[in-house]
């Protein structure tokens, strides 16, 4: 299991500008980060880089496994490219769900390609009330009901990341409280949380402020 994430002096532009510099954070197993900032300065980009979906202009972000972290991670560290590939979920504002599929035909085919067991699937569904939805295209889906979905995923595939794009935002109380619990249980078990937030984060979390625009 990845025990820690270290970005490294990491500046990153989109198109022509440059969203920001130097920046250097190290997120340990068990805790959590939050990325506060105004509108466009970045918390999303930062949170696909992690990813290694974009690649920054400078700087490093490398992942490394404690002693018994499995096969290739022993002292290790990785670049997130390799890192994605079983150590890290991303739960972004899109839900990456195809509308005319169900929601059982995506999260099989999401949890089946993550690795998650039929056990573990089961009980994700379980937690988040997922039955009366399963059999609607994901078009008719409110939002929270997405994000339900979406938070299913990553009980049911563990992974030690969790990059968290506004997490809370379209829920409501009650399963607000329960993105909450699972959070907590992640942390609990040596899971790390990056999330990009405009409230809060339900968890104890340290702050990093991108500010403003440039
Ligand atoms: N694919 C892209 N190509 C060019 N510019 C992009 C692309 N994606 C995002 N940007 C720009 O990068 C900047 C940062 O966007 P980003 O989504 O990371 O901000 P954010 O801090 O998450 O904002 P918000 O709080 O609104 O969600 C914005 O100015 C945005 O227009």
């Amino acid at each position: 299991m990845l025990k820690t994430v270290d970005i490294q002096s990491l500046s990153l532009s989109r198109g022509e500008r440059v969203l920001f510099h130097g920046l250097s954070v190290r997120l340990p197993a068990g805790e959590a980060v939050a990325l506060t900032g105004a509108n466009g300065a970045g918390k999303t980009s930062l949170l696909r880089a992690v990813a290694g979906f974009i690649r920054p202009d400078a700087g490093t972000i490398t992942f490394s496994g404690g002693p018994n972290a499995g096969p290739g991670l022993d002292g290790e560290t990785l670049e997130p490219e390799t890192a994605r590939r079983d150590g890290v979920h991303l739960l972004g504002h899109l839900e990456g769900l195809k509308p005319t599929r169900t929601a059982r035909q995506e999260f099989d085919f999401q949890t089946a390609w993550l690795g998650g067991t039929g056990a573990a699937r089961e009980a994700a569904v379980a937690r988040l009330s997922l039955k009366p939805l399963l059999d609607l295209e994901t078009r008719k889906l409110s939002a929270g009901q997405k994000r339900r979905l979406s938070l299913a995923r990553l009980i049911a595939a563990p992974r030690a990341l969790w990059l968290l794009d506004e997490p809370l935002a379209p829920l409501d109380e009650r399963w607000r409280t329960v993105a909450a619990e699972l959070m907590t249980a992640h942390l609990a078990s040596g899971g790390m949380i990056l999330a990009a937030v405009h409230d809060p984060l339900p968890v104890p979390a340290r702050n990093l402020d991108l500010g403003g625009l440039a």
